[in-house]
């Protein structure tokens, strides 16, 4: 039975321009929310497909993104510059389309360090640049993408201890299913304090796993224990992600 304790959205996009346009929308609207809190808008990014969107997304925008700080949901834990790098995605596609955005306002793993000390350095960095070293730091966005697994960031089915996870905020993912092997993540305390939390989830291959993860809220998929507890989730998804929830 679906318990669900946070204010929950369906977004369906029967185009892909349709699904820029709400992706962009939600920036607007969170971007914007924002600004009447804080100096910085703190958003959150996922890798894979969403890359491309979220380009498309932001140019569609023309947001003013200047006082926008990116994290990184999850991270491969491989060089700055090698092409799994979820920071390399990002930064190669946005200094051709979005100029504007400075290097300076993505918030980077360092993941020349050993990946415990990665993992323990970046929830620090998050804390140091969110501003509440004592308690758990609250994103404005999280931007997140869903596998056919039902995993989100790097928190995956096949290693549900990562799920239980309570007091550290970013942690090393080793044995990864989906590769590079080895990657650091956010946890679900961190993931459920944020203030707005969005899958944006594409593709007639992940239909069903939509259904049992936002409709049937099966949890042995990771994506289904996002909740924010006092924030809303919203799900972004295509015609064909969407088939099996929206008649
Ligand atoms: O670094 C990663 O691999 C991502 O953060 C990962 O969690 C991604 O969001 C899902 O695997 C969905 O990826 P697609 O949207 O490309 O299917």
């Amino acid at each position: 039975m679906p318990d669900r304790k946070c204010s929950f959205k369906i977004s369906l996009a029967e185009s892909e321009d349709k699904l820029i346009e709400t992706v962009s929308n939600l920036l607007r609207r969170c971007s914007e929310q924002a600004k009447d809190r804080k100096a910085t808008f703190s958003i959150g990014l996922s890798g894979g497909s969403l890359v491309q969107l979220l380009t498309k997304a932001l140019r569609k925008s023309t947001l003013d993104t200047s006082n926008w700080e990116f994290f990184f949901c999850d991270e491969r834990y491989v060089a700055d510059d090698h092409s799994d790098s979820t920071f390399c995605a990002y930064r190669t596609e946005w200094l051709s389309q979005l100029p504007s955005i400075l290097d300076s306002q993505f918030v980077k793993a360092d993941t020349t360090k050993l990946l415990e000390e990665c993992a323990a350095d970046y929830e620090a960095r998050v804390k140091v640049k969110l501003g509440n070293s004592h308690s758990v730091p609250q994103f404005d966005l999280l931007l997140l993408g869903m596998g056919p697994d039902g995993h989100t960031c790097s928190l995956f089915p096949e290693q549900p201890a990562t799920l239980e996870e309570t007091s550290r905020l970013v942690i090393p993912i080793r044995n990864s299913p989906k590769p590079p092997p080895e990657r650091i993540t956010f946890t679900l305390p961190l993931i459920n304090n944020a203030r707005d939390v969005a899958f944006v989830v594409t593709g007639a291959s992940k239909s069903d796993v939509v259904k049992r993860v936002f409709v049937d809220q099966d949890k042995q998929f990771p994506a289904a224990w996002v909740d924010p507890t006092n924030g809303q989730l919203t799900l972004i998804v295509d015609a064909g992600a969407g088939s099996q929830i929206i008649s």
